[in-house]
């Protein structure tokens, strides 16, 4: 027998392909009457389909996307539900039509918690990617503390009258070289000093055992310069036109003659090479070492006409601190807010925020950004917790804090103003608590205190909402006072 379109359509065989299909497909008629069910939709409820047809749909599935398409008459596609939670599913939905008449519609649905799941990672990845990259974009960062003065420095190297110049950029690890060598990198490209595709090539010179390969590297090499060795354009070449930044430069050592010949002629010859090959480049080397102490003198006094030191966290003020707490702060809450399509607010009670910010970072501002994203991360919610909501407070505690940070023995008086005491009674705590459930969020309730005589931070409004102290359950009113102060 041969199958035709004929037999096709007489036989069951199209029952068994749409039973085979990955999605769950109902179709009802004009009174919402289910006349047909595949084996899929059937078995996400558990049902048997001859038990599902010839009943309404709503028995089965109450707020089904077909009853509004019966309703309209139109499809409705792409429509995100919780069928049988936590799983997701889209569904698509359409109406039919026979000769112009409406007779029914039917509603294909797709399970996408694998989808969203894969979505959710990547997004969860971005965001990590975004909270740990360098802050070359970020202009205000030069408007902050040490980086203000530094930065005013570090312009000159590239905008000064007498031309661009290389530099030096020491300081310990974590402290901000490579940030400031892109922030001149970005400064030289925004006043034309070099083109806007100009290259920024960095190296850590530290990478290589061998000083030989790091030259290699450096340089370039022709075939057979050393054993192996292959014809390759050095990491100079590469960034001819642009920014050369050599991290850890101290580690050259062996090749510092090569170097000083570079930054002197302007010409460079690969390993191995007897040809010269002009280059045009801008040479930023840094160090966590006294380069002085190390480099060749001729090449520190080269390189040195601008030297920048950027001092330990250890070192700065505590405004500067907390500007750079406030900065990571915020730039998780956008991180967050981006990738989730929420507006999120990080709140930290006046005890953690004292720890970060007197904690000791041997690994400095790199490492208390990391602990600050940490803090935060385990105080938010989970991605599931999210729901629909679009916007969400998280309170960081001392317990959110790592042990790294929250082992200090520091004192945490006067490190925020007390709210008049005499002021907070148990009825506050109630009127907070009306006012949340009212649907106000801890702001709004801050500001509608204060407009009332009641200067309570919102901070402290959020972490008495967040450990859900309630009036009720506190023993006394001075206990919730207590609290709130
Ligand atoms: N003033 C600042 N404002 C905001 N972020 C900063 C500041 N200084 C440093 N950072 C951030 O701290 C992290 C570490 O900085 P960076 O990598 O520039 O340090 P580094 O001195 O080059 O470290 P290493 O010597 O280990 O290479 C980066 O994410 C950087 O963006």
């Amino acid at each position: 027998m041969k199958l035709t379109k004929e037999l096709f359509f007489s036989s069951n065989l199209i029952h068994q392909i749409l039973d085979n299909t990955n999605g769950g497909i109902n179709v009802v008629d004009t009174d919402g009457i289910l006349v047909y069910v595949n084996n899929v939709s059937a078995n996400y409820l558990n049902q048997k389909r001859e038990n599902m047809i010839g009943k309404h749909i709503s028995q089965f599935y109450p707020a089904a996307v077909l009853l509004t398409v019966l309703e309209n008459h139109r499809p409705i596609l792409d429509k995100k539900i919780h069928l049988v939670p936590p799983n997701k599913y889209v569904v698509n939905s359409y109406p039919i039509f026979m000769d112009g008449e409406f007779m029914g519609a039917y509603s294909i649905f797709q399970d996408i918690q694998e989808i969203d799941q894969l979505n959710s990672k990547i997004k969860h990845l971005e965001m990590q990617v975004s909270l740990t990259k360098p802050e070359a974009d970020f202009q205000h960062v030069v408007h902050m503390g040490t980086m203000q003065n530094i930065y005013k420095q570090a312009k000159k190297i590239v905008g000064s009258l007498g031309g661009p110049r290389h530099s030096i950029i020491t300081g310990e690890s974590g402290t901000g070289k490579t940030m400031l060598a892109n922030l001149i990198y970005n400064y030289a490209k925004q006043i034309g000093v070099i083109g806007k595709n100009a290259p920024f090539i960095e190296i850590n010179c530290a990478q290589f055992t061998n000083p030989d390969i790091a030259a290699m590297e450096i340089f370039g090499s022709v075939e057979g310069a050393y054993t192996g060795s292959k014809k390759k354009k050095g990491l100079f070449e590469q960034a001819n036109g642009g920014i050369l930044f050599l991290d850890e430069a101290h580690t050259i050592e062996n090749y510092q003659n090569l170097l000083l010949k570079a930054i002197e002629s302007g010409k460079i010859r690969r390993i191995g090479d007897t040809k010269e090959i002009d280059i045009n480049v801008i040479v930023i080397a840094a160090s966590t070492k006294n380069l002085h102490e190390v480099f060749l003198p001729e090449l520190y006094q080269r390189l040195a006409q601008y030297e920048m030191h950027l001092p330990a966290l250890r070192e700065r003020s505590l405004a500067e601190k907390e500007n750079l707490f406030r900065h990571f702060v915020m730039r998780y809450e956008n991180a967050v807010g981006e990738a989730r399509h929420i507006r999120y607010h990080v709140i930290f009670t006046p005890e953690a925020k004292h720890a970060i910010l007197n904690a000791v970072y041997p690994r400095n501002i790199r490492q208390m950004r990391d602990v600050i994203n940490y803090s935060i991360d385990a105080s938010s919610p989970l991605i599931e917790d999210i729901g629909e909501k679009t916007e969400i407070t998280t309170v960081v505690d001392m317990e959110h804090i790592p042990f790294e940070a929250a082992e200090q023995p520091e004192t945490v008086e006067n490190s925020e103003p007390a709210a008049p005491d005499d002021k907070i009674t148990d009825q506050i705590a109630q009127f907070i608590q009306e006012q949340n459930a009212s649907g106000l969020g801890p702001r709004k309730i801050a500001r509608q205190l204060e407009a009332m005589g009641f200067p309570i931070p919102y901070y402290k409004v959020a972490y008495f909402l967040k450990k859900n102290v309630s009036a009720k359950e506190a023993e006394t009113a001075r206990t919730t006072a207590a609290f709130l102060r």
